[in-house]
């Protein structure tokens, strides 16, 4: 598996299914996994140590509210992670941004839009992380692009109808 997706919730998944989603449309290798900086600890410190030997090239941590997931697996890999601010009911999603984004110097994640554009963007934005060393990756990555043309295209035609 090239990429690690995971969410502090089986309540994520209505969230980073769409993270799965992108990686399954450009052909991504990924396993998925419920794995809680809060809740278990110790299975998160064991996840992000032994990412990179069992052949990860990037993780992908949804989390919401106190959203400390992303942080937690980046101060114990030198894997790129990428947050994905859950959408959480109290503050929208503003709380799980903000943890996620203002890491302190030397330990970044990358961190996409608050709910499904930005778990979509996620997997796109692994994608292209191993896209940048893999040409096969980066072929679905041309087609994806020119798809989306394609589909602006018929936006147009769409407009002109109405
Ligand atoms: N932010 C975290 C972490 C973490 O950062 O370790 N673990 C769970 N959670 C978040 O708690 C929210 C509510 O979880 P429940 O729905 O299970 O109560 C979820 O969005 C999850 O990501």
């Amino acid at each position: 598996m090239q990429v690690g997706v995971i969410m502090g919730s089986i309540s994520d998944w209505e969230t980073m299914q769409h993270t799965c989603k992108a990686l399954d449309d450009l052909e991504v290798p990924y396993e998925k996994e419920v794995i809680s900086a809060h809740r278990t600890p110790d299975e998160m410190f064991a996840y992000a140590k032994s990412a990179r030997e069992r052949g990860l090239k990037v993780i992908i941590a949804g989390a919401g509210g106190a959203a400390h997931l992303p942080g937690m697996v980046a101060s114990q890999t030198t894997l790129p992670v990428i947050g994905v601010p859950v959408q959480s009911k109290a503050l929208d999603g503003l709380d799980s941004l903000l943890s996620i984004v203002q890491m302190p110097g030397g330990v970044p994640t990358a961190t996409v839009a608050i709910g499904k554009a930005g778990a979509t963007n996620a997997g796109i934005l692994a994608a292209q992380m191993i896209g940048a060393f893999d040409g096969v990756v980066a072929g679905n990555l041309k087609n994806y692009r020119k798809n989306m043309q394609e589909k602006v295209a018929e936006m147009r035609d769409e407009l002109e109808q109405k």
